[in-house]
């Protein structure tokens, strides 16, 4: 094994065939899903019979506050101190129920000692957290031969201790996919993947990339990241790159890119740049930060460094990252390289290899997706949060890719841009003869503003001498859906494609997508663009792709009532006597003998849902000029036990399940039927769920999603009235024990709810909500989305980054602090004080003009959590008290 570490140097790359990144610790593939069939409701199964691994904890390394934000936000933290949180994870030993005393302290604005709560609901929560999610797969003809697939699969479950995701890594190998495909054979035991950033088999098979933080202090010398190659059965090769030439490795899913070279012996990625010097201050230094200025300030007491001038970022999760950059790493030589010529005011991101050019021909070449700093859709010289926002103008370009044989010439190379004035393009993919470059737009969101909307499928002819020029032929293979048919296409809502998407016919493409409430995989042929739902129409599950070999499909299912599950599928399409019409056999791989703890089978083994429509009747249609289906909305209902809507004469009212309104955020998002462990857990604790996909949610077709666009606070909160009133008329709730919660823009429809229907919710838990348009505007990373939200079509003319008194007043009217004097119900806030997109200010303001109106509210700041609010501990603390909370109002009211 050789260690070589790379400063800055010439390096070599040749070849083509990306393959993309493993996000160890990020999200995966899809967003969106499915359901709708004509019997108006479709039952879910019981859970399926998913395998869950049993991984123990280990040491305990919670990380703590910052000083200043304990000191700042200590007074809001009446539920469970740090000492008392801890208690309940290491001994289950917690004490009482609610702590009365605390109502009243509460509702004067200070806080009780610390109490705990809920022993038996923090058991059940932890035994939760290790059931294992299934991240990513990698597929590999097997070197046994005859046909088998060796998977190697990611999983990952919660460890509360070290407040850390744990992941793990196990292999599977089927001898027989395309016959037998019961027959497989795991490896004994999984092994735990620490520290790894990402993970990149090589499109082979045959070498395997695994990116580190490099340890600060290894002999080295200082690095910022450590590239490590691995061949089948040894370590080939470690790179350790020094942060003069890059900062830590893109591995956030988006800006995210890793791609192997066709010949294997390069890696394009990307990372962020080096970081500026800083300015030395002191007695006798006055420098901005030569080198030998620094390291004189390091050992000089009486001179310090100073901040440097502020850099924008791309906000809410980005904070501190420097500009995303193209790099290529040589393996042989190991250098490497920054990508030259690409404009200081472009950021970079999900780069691959084009094919490789023939022998002669001009130098290969690499794509990438290009954001400008500035959103050229808004008149803002800013840059403007990018996460959850797919609405960022952004364009496909290619350049030469640097190699050892051409470093001059590098300073000399322009990126072309190959999409033209299509305003959005990503996910580069080739197919595999490399004669097509198909890639997703969000040009419907771009062009509205929306933050997401109904993407399309484009292909570019890609020319066969690797001559690349800016007007390459450009068509669309699937086009924005406005008005779906009941039950037709909806249209594509797609987070992500694997780096291997393509069927043996070269021209099917595979990918998850949503499909009304369900995530589902589909097939698009890009020569004639035939769509066609490849995973089973007898479910209202959801399906997610992990990867394929030859025509064998590897998924993961999963549903609100079922952890994750790994599936099989087969193509028959070539089989000539299959009988039944079926395209797609699919089969489960379970893990044998793994086990959930017996508290979670048995609250699993009762839970139902089903997918319901829900007439709007009082709406208009909304597409009433295209003849289309009666405008009606969706929700996925989910019961705790065997419930029947239809109650025999005479059955108690208390047998109907307390019902939590679970509303999603975005607005442009949407509920799926998929597994989800904190929602699962409220599940167990008795409470029906009843998710809302208003109006405006992905996965309906483009003009249902824009019809919220300026009527947010109005049609979202009249639908999920309306859904209520359905579900009452059903019989499936009762009126007098209803909560509801939501975070963000759910966090917004769930304050407009309490405000504007004060007797239609017993509770409301609110996740970082959006409370005050008119205060949020100034410091959120997404000003543009209040403008969207409130002015609708006028969003993009009207913005300014300097509001008027006249724009302030729309905000303020469009806001749930507006309704605030209709209040009466108890409320509990969740709030991350590191939240950029909504920050804790504008709940706070709300919570404290709730408490001066004399009403109890409860609220937890997490110091560290941003958005999300999805770090292990916190999503624990959250939902524990999310789940007593409920308990304390839902369980005890009513019948
Ligand atoms: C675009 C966006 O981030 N909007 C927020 C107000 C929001 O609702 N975010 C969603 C994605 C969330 O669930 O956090």
């Amino acid at each position: 094994m050789e260690v070589v570490k790379c400063g800055a140097c010439a390096g070599a790359g040749s070849g083509s065939g990306g393959r993309g990144g493993i996000g160890i610790g990020g999200a995966c593939v899809g967003r969106n899903l499915v359901r709708a069939y004509s019997p108006r409701r479709l039952s879910g199964p019981g859970p399926a019979s998913a395998p869950a691994l049993g991984v123990s904890s280990s040491s305990s390394s919670s990380s703590s506050p910052s000083r200043s934000c304990r000191r700042l936000f200590s007074e809001a933290r009446p539920l469970l101190s740090r000492r008392a949180f801890s208690r309940t994870l290491c001994r289950k030993r917690v004490v009482s129920a609610m702590d009365q005393s605390s109502e009243k302290s509460a509702a004067s604005g200070t806080t009780a000692t610390t109490e705990v709560t809920g022993a038996k609901e923090a058991e059940l929560l932890q035994a939760f957290c290790g059931i294992p999610s299934i991240d990513k797969a990698w597929t590999s003809s097997s070197r046994r031969g005859s046909g088998g697939v060796d998977v190697v699969v990611a999983m990952s479950s919660v460890n509360l201790q070290a407040n850390a995701k744990r992941t793990f890594i196990s292999t599977v190998y089927i001898p027989d996919p395309s016959g037998n495909a019961e027959d497989y054979h795991w490896s004994p035991f999984p092994f735990e993947l620490g520290g790894a950033l990402l993970i990149v088999p090589s499109p082979s098979g045959t070498k395997l990339l695994i990116v580190r933080k490099a340890d600060p202090i290894a002999k080295e010398g200082p690095a910022a990241i450590k590239l490590e190659i691995w061949g089948p059965g040894q370590l080939l090769k470690e790179l350790f790159v020094a942060p003069s030439v890059h900062g830590s490795l893109y591995a956030d899913g988006w800006f995210e890119g890793v791609s192997w070279s066709n010949d294997e012996e390069s890696i394009a990625y990307v990372a962020e740049e080096p970081s500026a010097p800083l300015p030395v201050y002191g007695q006798s230094l006055f420098a901005t930060g030569q080198s030998s200025s620094r390291s004189e300030a390091e050992s000089d007491a009486s001179s310090w460094k100073g901040q440097g001038e502020w850099m924008e970022d791309w906000g809410e999760s980005y904070t501190g990252k420097r500009r995303p950059m193209l790099f290529v790493a040589s393996i042989n030589s190991g250098c490497v390289q920054r990508v030259e010529g690409i404009p200081k005011d472009i950021s970079v991101g999900q780069v691959v290899w084009a094919p490789a050019p023939p022998p002669g021909e001009p130098a290969q070449q690499l794509i990438f997706v290009g954001w400008p700093s500035y959103a050229t859709n808004f008149s803002t010289a800013r840059k403007l949060g990018m996460k959850y926002c797919y609405n960022r103008p952004c364009a496909l370009y290619a350049i030469e890719a640097p190699s050892e044989s051409r470093v001059v010439a590098q300073a000399a190379v322009h990126p072309v841009k190959l999409t033209g004035e299509v305003s959005s393009a990503v996910i580069p993919r080739f197919s595999p003869d490399g004669t097509q470059l198909v890639f997703l737009s969000a040009k419907a969101a771009v062009d509205s503003g929306a933050h997401c909307a109904t993407n399309s499928l484009n292909a570019i002819d890609w020319p066969t001498d690797g001559v690349v020029s800016a007007n390459l032929p450009m068509r669309e293979v699937v086009p924005v859906v406005m008005n779906p048919r009941e039950d037709g296409f909806p249209g594509l809502y797609v987070s992500n494609i694997i780096a291997q998407p393509w069927l043996s016919d070269g021209s099917t493409l595979l990918f998850t997508s949503a499909w009304r409430s369900m995530q589902v995989i589909l097939a698009v042929n890009i020569e004639s663009g035939a769509i066609t739902r490849i995973t089973p129409h007898d479910t209202i599950a959801s399906w997610s792709l992990l990867g394929v070999q030859d025509d064998v499909v590897l998924a993961v299912s999963s549903s609100p009532t079922s952890p994750p599950c790994l599936k099989l599928g087969n193509n028959l399409s070539s089989s000539t006597n299959t009988g039944s019409g079926k395209k797609w056999d699919w089969s489960n791989i379970n893990i044998p003998s793994l086990k959930f703890p017996s508290k979670v089978e048995t609250a699993l083994a009762t839970m139902t849902y089903e997918v319901l429509q829900v007439p709007l009747e009082r709406a208009e249609p909304t597409n009433s000029e295209s003849g289309g289906p009666k405008p009606s909305i969706e929700v996925i209902y989910v019961s705790p036990r065997i419930f029947h809507s239809k109650q025999p004469q005479g059955a108690k009212k208390s047998d109907v399940p307390p019902l939590i309104v679970v509303l999603h955020g975005g607005p442009h998002s949407v509920s799926q039927t998929t597994y989800s462990r904190p929602l699962v857990f409220l599940s167990a604790l008795g409470f029906s769920l009843l998710h809302v996909n208003y109006r405006g949610s992905t996965g309906f077709g483009e003009e249902a999603l824009q019809s919220l666009r300026g009527n947010v606070g109005r049609q979202d909160v009249d639908d999920v009235l309306l859904a209520v009133e359905h579900v009452i008329s059903e019989g499936l709730a009762e009126r007098q024990r209803i909560g509801v919660l939501g975070g963000s823009h759910g966090g917004f429809l769930t304050s407009h709810l309490i405000g504007q229907a004060p007797d239609a919710f017993v509770t409301g838990v609110l996740r970082n909500p959006v409370c005050n348009l008119s205060s949020m505007i100034g410091v959120t990373d997404i000003p543009d989305w209040c403008y969207v939200e409130t002015f609708g079509k006028d969003a993009l003319s009207a913005y300014s980054d300097a509001p008027s008194i006249s724009d302030l007043s729309m905000f303020y009217k469009a806001s749930p602090i507006a309704h605030l004097s209709k209040v009466k119900v108890p409320t509990l806030f969740l709030l991350g004080a590191q939240d950029r997109r909504v920050p804790a200010s504008n709940g706070l303001q709300y919570v404290q003009a709730l408490r001066a109106r004399g009403l109890e509210v409860k609220v937890i700041i997490f110091p560290e959590d941003m958005h999300a609010i999805d770090r292990p501990q916190s999503e624990f603390e959250s939902f524990l008290n999310i789940g007593t909370w409920f308990k304390r109002f839902l369980l005890n009211s009513g019948a």
